[in-house]
């Protein structure tokens, strides 16, 4: 099973790829000795897959117990976050705790969250079973719940033990999730790697039937690329900034079109699209990677275009992005397709971009 390391100064980690037994994992991951496991799920995914890790828990750990919350992006949020440190400390969970993420983004988001600050920090374990938490969340230790005034306005940066991410868990997945992880896959290509773009463009009719030899290949470049851009810039100080491509525009759509209208990959996609016109219009960037672009998230199954906005709201939504400066919002932009760099942007043209998308959806 192919392994790859996320190597940080003070601790690394171990991403294992593909089909394997648990209870393999478990023996081969030396960091996890507890005597209590907790794992975090939702009432779906616990259905589908809880059973099968729990099993392999058990010999593994003196007890383990299991805590859902409720299915969806909602639970990014603080009633969540007390409701699970409270059940922690009732059932005598001590620093020597492993929490288990079992779930897509949002449970491990929270997961991680919780375990940054229960008793001042524990161990958490990724078991994603989402495309987008295998290629990006379970990766990297970007934690945290959403705030009404904005995504993930409120986390840390905590690191998780190992992550797990079995490619038969994906077999459950529905189609317009498996799209949207397919966004974040898409990501990498004009951020870090023109080759990997091509070969997306020249695979995604196998990714889309979900060949697991293709799906093995994305998961794992996507994992390799993160990976790199996270041990150079764990928190975030400037390169890692460049993951955030289409985010600035994505986010701003997410929450202010209301969560759950789009998916977080799908308001990526599309705000990537948004980001590369900028790069258009003012890095001199060639237009066919616009329309390259453009085939290649539909060619995903994912959204181009969306209606319920118009550019001067969907610029005050993205006021409280987190790559701003002094309240000037930076963009990720990709002079060169396949290298990104950060840049401020003048609201008029970035007015000026969003009339155009607009014009461009309306066809
Ligand atoms: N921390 C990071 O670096 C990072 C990176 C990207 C996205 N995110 C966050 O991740 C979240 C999105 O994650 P997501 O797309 O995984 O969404 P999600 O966690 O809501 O999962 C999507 C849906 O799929 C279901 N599901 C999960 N696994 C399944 C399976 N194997 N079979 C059937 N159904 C399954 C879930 O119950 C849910 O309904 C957002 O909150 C986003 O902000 C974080
Ligand atoms: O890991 C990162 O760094 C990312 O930016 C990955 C993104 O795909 C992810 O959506 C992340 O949660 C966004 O973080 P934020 O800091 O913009 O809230
Ligand atoms: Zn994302």
């Amino acid at each position: 099973m192919p392994r790859l390391e996320v190597v940080l100064a003070e601790r690394s980690y171990g991403i294992e790829i593909g089909a394997g037994s648990w209870a393999e994992r478990i023996a081969r991951t030396p960091n996890l000795k507890s005597p209590l496991a907790v794992v975090v799920t939702n009432p779906t995914v616990h259905a589908l897959h809880g059973a099968a890790l729990e099993a392999a828990l058990w010999p593994a750990f003196k007890r383990v117990e299991v805590r859902e919350v409720p299915d969806g992006e909602s639970s990014k949020h603080w009633p969540c976050v007390s409701w699970l440190c409270e059940e922690l400390a009732s059932m005598g969970a001590g620093r020597d705790v492993l929490l288990v993420a079992l779930g897509g983004g949002v449970i491990g988001d929270l997961t991680g969250f919780v375990a940054s600050i229960y008793m001042r920090g524990v161990r958490f374990l990724q078991v994603p079973t989402t495309l987008l938490a295998q290629v990006d969340s379970s990766v990297g230790g970007k934690t945290g719940i959403n705030l009404p005034q904005g995504k993930n306005l409120v986390g840390a940066f905590h690191q998780p033990a190992a992550v797990w991410a079995d490619s038969t868990v994906l077999g459950t997945l529905p189609a317009r999730e498996y799209a949207a992880g397919l966004a974040e896959v898409i990501k990498y290509g004009p951020i870090a790697d023109l080759a990997f773009f091509e070969w997306l463009e020249a695979n995604m009719p196998r990714l889309v039937a979900r060949d697991p030899q293709a799906i093995g290949v994305a998961v794992r470049r996507s994992c390799e690329i993160k990976a790199a851009i996270v041990a150079m810039d764990e928190r975030e100080d400037g390169i890692r900034a460049v993951l955030n491509f289409g985010h600035t525009f994505g986010h701003g759509l997410e929450r202010g079109l209301g969560y759950g209208a789009l998916l977080h990959g799908e308001a990526v996609g599309i705000g990537m699209l948004m980001a590369t016109r900028l790069s258009v219009a003012h890095l001199g960037l060639d237009n066919s990677y616009l329309d390259r672009l453009e085939r290649l998230l539909a060619a995903a199954g994912l959204p181009t275009e969306v209606q319920g906005w118009s550019p001067q709201q969907l610029l005050a939504w993205m006021r409280t992005d987190k790559k701003a400066v002094a309240g000037a919002i930076r963009y990720v932009v990709i002079p060169k397709w396949g290298e990104a760099a950060l840049a401020s942007v003048a609201d008029e043209a970035v007015l000026q971009v969003l009339d155009d998308t607009v014009r461009a959806m309306r066809g």
